[in-house]
């Protein structure tokens, strides 16, 4: 049986590396990654769409295309008169990535100005996804209407997950990015955390820690990502469970690690597999992903 799958937030242009002096032009965002890889991983049954806001630039039109070509889902997409998508790029240091970026005036800030265009597209998913990146970019009335849309979802039995996904850089302090975060998670029920980035910005000492203070916010379910040390799952007020990280013969970007790693497993999981199914197959699909440049690699690459 199908379904559908709605991931909201800023897609890019994304500049990475392509040999000495060259660069890359591709489209990516954290949350059209997840797409992206839900999309690769999900069959035919199932639509994956993506909602955001373009602007009405070549560029932005290109985007559009690009996701079409896809079998993304983009008829929630408003394009807005004079504006352009945001842009950024890929540094790397050891495989480790680090981001510069150039999007304060990227049409997607204004993806949640419309409630009721936000509700048609929230009211017909069964399982709506967005992040912290989505958050930070918003406004804070922005922010309060697209998370009471997403507590409705949630309250009417849908599935709400959320990457806390932390970019410090897109905040205009760090009370109110931490606060923003937390309820980005009350609106959810499912939450995919990176530990590092809750360790350093939460003070989280232990995987358990994280864990336990999303329980307490009230999320029933939690998947921390750990990098090399594996994803630990905490579902329904059971015991917690780890899945080993698969190891990758070569890293060379870590960028989309997470991403790919949620929709691989939002993929699975969505389709009623066990969560440390869906967890090992998005360890696989994560390794493969670090293994080459750029958010984005061909849905062939991947394992099936
Ligand atoms: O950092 C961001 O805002 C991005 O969306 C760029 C990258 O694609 C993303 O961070 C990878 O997780």
């Amino acid at each position: 049986m199908g379904g559908r799958l709605l991931s909201i937030g800023e897609c890019m242009v994304e500049l990475s590396q392509a040999g000495e002096g060259l660069l890359r032009k591709g489209f990516a965002g954290d949350t059209f990654n997840t797409a992206w890889y839900a999309r690769a991983c999900l069959p035919a049954e199932w639509s994956v769409d993506y909602f955001t806001a373009l602007g009405d630039d070549p560029l932005s039109s290109e985007m559009l295309t690009f996701m079409k070509e896809a079998g993304i889902g983009t008829g929630f997409i408003r394009r807005i008169e004079k504006s352009t998508p945001g842009l950024y790029l890929i540094t790397l240091k050891n495989g480790e990535r680090t981001f510069s970026y150039w999007r304060d005036t990227a049409a997607a800030k204004k993806l949640a100005n419309d409630a009721g265009h936000l509700r048609d597209a929230i009211e017909t998913a069964d399982i709506v996804y967005f992040s912290g990146i989505t958050l930070g970019i918003l406004a804070p009335e922005a922010v309060e209407t697209l998370l009471s849309e997403l507590r409705r979802a949630k309250a009417a039995g849908g599935t709400v997950a959320f990457d806390p996904n932390i970019r410090p850089r897109l905040w205009p302090d760090r009370d109110y990015m931490l606060g923003t975060i937390e309820a980005g998670a009350r609106a959810a029920n499912l939450v995919l955390p990176s530990f590092d980035d809750e360790a350093t910005h939460f003070g989280d000492a232990t995987v358990a820690g994280t864990i336990a203070r999303y329980h307490a916010l009230g999320v029933e379910n939690v998947v921390v990502k750990n990098g090399e040390d594996g994803a630990t799952l905490s579902f329904g007020g059971g015991e917690p469970v780890h899945v080993p990280a698969v190891r990758t013969a070569r890293l060379v970007d870590t960028t989309s690690a997470g991403d790919s790693f949620n929709g691989a497993f939002l993929s699975r999981l969505v389709r009623g597999a066990a969560p440390q199914e869906a967890a090992a197959y998005g360890a696989a699909v994560a390794a493969v992903v670090i293994g080459h440049h750029g958010a984005l690699i061909s849905p062939a690459l991947l394992p099936g």
